[in-house]
């Protein structure tokens, strides 16, 4: 940014000085970072910028009413389904509110009020008094897995925000650890079922899900970006393994080894597959010994392409494909408390090859602070639904290390579109009876 430090022509210097800082404002946009990180930085440093420029009251008018006034607008644009037929009929082109009311069938003035406070908070751009023009957000919102977010705002995200304070105070103020009856089975009044079970049993809210986990992931650094996926593929053919699978409804079928050859890669909880299908786009010859894990009626709905095996697996049982290259769980142990982790991790250690099998675990590791708002966002998300949280480095360490495995090596990447704080994948590789410890090189 330039400096403020201008001359003062005419003693006019704090006038200038603000029109320069004005200035230097409004020319930054997402392009002059080098990279994602520095971006990221960026951000961060204009959030703190604001909560130096707003006042108390502006704050309180923005976050008590402001934001709950733009999730209200955003759901009744959503439900009019104003973004897809805009998009439909005038592709990106500006529009009035009364022709937008008549396109969704509105009364004109009511929609304009909510197009204004749209307009107000950066998501439409008012381009004249009454005339709208998309913005990258609301153009978003045409992909399910940025739209969806509405609707699973609405599911659940206010549900649990509304239900958590009165939880709490009846709890005593104790961190809630059972998964199956928490602040979302009080939200959503499902005592027993875990939010996965609800969203089994709710099927448009589940599809909501889905696609929300898909936009958790759409714009996230890739995998394969952090880790080195090629390194699966060596010294994994030619080998003799036996390997029972469970088929889509959950029941085990035959030995399906009659190739000799291991499995490379087993997504375990893999949702409908936004990993395993880079995995297949980057190596597609090893497809047929890709195994892609989920409950049954996740894993049905998955798109990847058919050599990649698709199993219903429930992880609180043992790991039914044996000796693979890797286990990969992107996502998932953050969904679980302490002792849920530890099953699900015993449970696949039950089926790794000492020496051989490495366990990769694709989630955040925050700092002792918390300090990055996704961060604390997210841990606070993970209390409310499944009763899980996020991880320090030193608790994964704790974590991975009683389920009797150790951290081999930590893959990190800044440049997550996530924000600073990072995001990782731990090797964790069971030991042999006797087998020296490893220097990490994996
Ligand atoms: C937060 S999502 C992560 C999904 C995926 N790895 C990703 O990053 O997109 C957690 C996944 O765990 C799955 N899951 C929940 N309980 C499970 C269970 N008992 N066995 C297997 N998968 C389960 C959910 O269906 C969901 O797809």
């Amino acid at each position: 940014m330039a400096s403020t430090q201008t001359n003062g022509v005419n003693g006019n210097h704090k006038g200038h000085c603000i029109q320069a800082v004005l200035h230097d404002i409004d020319s930054l946009n997402g392009k002059p970072f080098a990279n994602e990180g520095e971006r990221s930085k960026a951000l961060l440093a204009a959030y703190a910028l604001v909560a130096r420029l707003e006042t108390p009251w502006e704050f309180v008018a923005r976050f008590c009413m402001g934001q709950p006034a733009l999730a209200s607008a955003l759901k009744v644009c959503k439900d009019l389904q104003l973004f897809d037929k805009w998009h439909e009929h005038y592709g990106d082109g500006e529009l009035s509110s009364d022709k937008l009311a008549e396109i969704v069938g509105c009364d004109p003035a009511l929609l304009v009020r909510l197009l204004r406070h749209l307009a107000a908070s950066h998501l439409l751009l008012e381009s004249s008094i009454g005339t709208y023009k998309p913005t990258k957000f609301s153009l978003a919102f045409l992909q399910p897995v940025f739209g969806e977010w509405i609707n699973h705002l609405y599911d659940a995200t206010l549900p649990l925000a509304l239900t958590t304070p009165s939880y709490l105070q009846k709890t005593y103020y104790t961190t809630p650890l059972d998964p199956r009856n928490g602040i979302f089975q009080a939200a959503k009044s499902c005592p027993g079922s875990d939010a996965f079970d609800y969203f089994a049993s709710h099927p448009r809210e589940g599809e909501s899900f889905n696609y929300v986990m898909g936009g958790v992931m759409a714009h996230q650094t890739s995998w394969l970006d952090i880790y080195p996926s090629q390194t699966l593929l060596e010294d994994t053919a030619n080998s003799v393994v036996a390997q029972k699978v469970v088929n889509e409804n959950g029941r085990v079928e035959d030995v399906v080894n009659g190739e000799e050859e291991k499995a490379v890669l087993v997504d375990v909880g893999g949702n409908v597959g936004h990993d395993m299908q880079r995995f297949y786009n980057a190596h597609p010859e090893a497809a047929r010994r890709c195994y892609l894990q989920d409950r049954p009626e996740v894993v049905k709905l998955s798109q990847v392409p058919d050599p990649v095996r698709k199993m219903g697996y429930d992880f609180f049982t043992p790991q039914p494909v044996q000796g693979a290259k890797a286990y990969y769980m992107h996502g998932v142990l953050h969904d679980w408390p302490d002792a849920s982790a530890l099953r699900i991790l015993e449970n696949q250690k039950s089926a790794m090859t000492p020496g051989y099998s490495r366990l990769l675990i694709h989630d955040h590791v925050v700092g002792r602070a918390l300090d990055q708002p996704h961060a604390t966002a997210y841990d606070l998300t993970m209390m409310g639904m499944v009763a899980g949280k996020e991880r320090t480095e030193g608790d994964w360490q704790d974590l991975v290390g009683r389920a009797g495995m150790r951290v081999e090596r930590v893959w990190r990447s800044e440049g997550a579109v996530q924000g600073i704080f990072w995001r990782l994948l731990l090797s964790g590789c069971r030991r042999g009876e006797g087998e020296e410890e490893r220097g990490g090189n994996m």
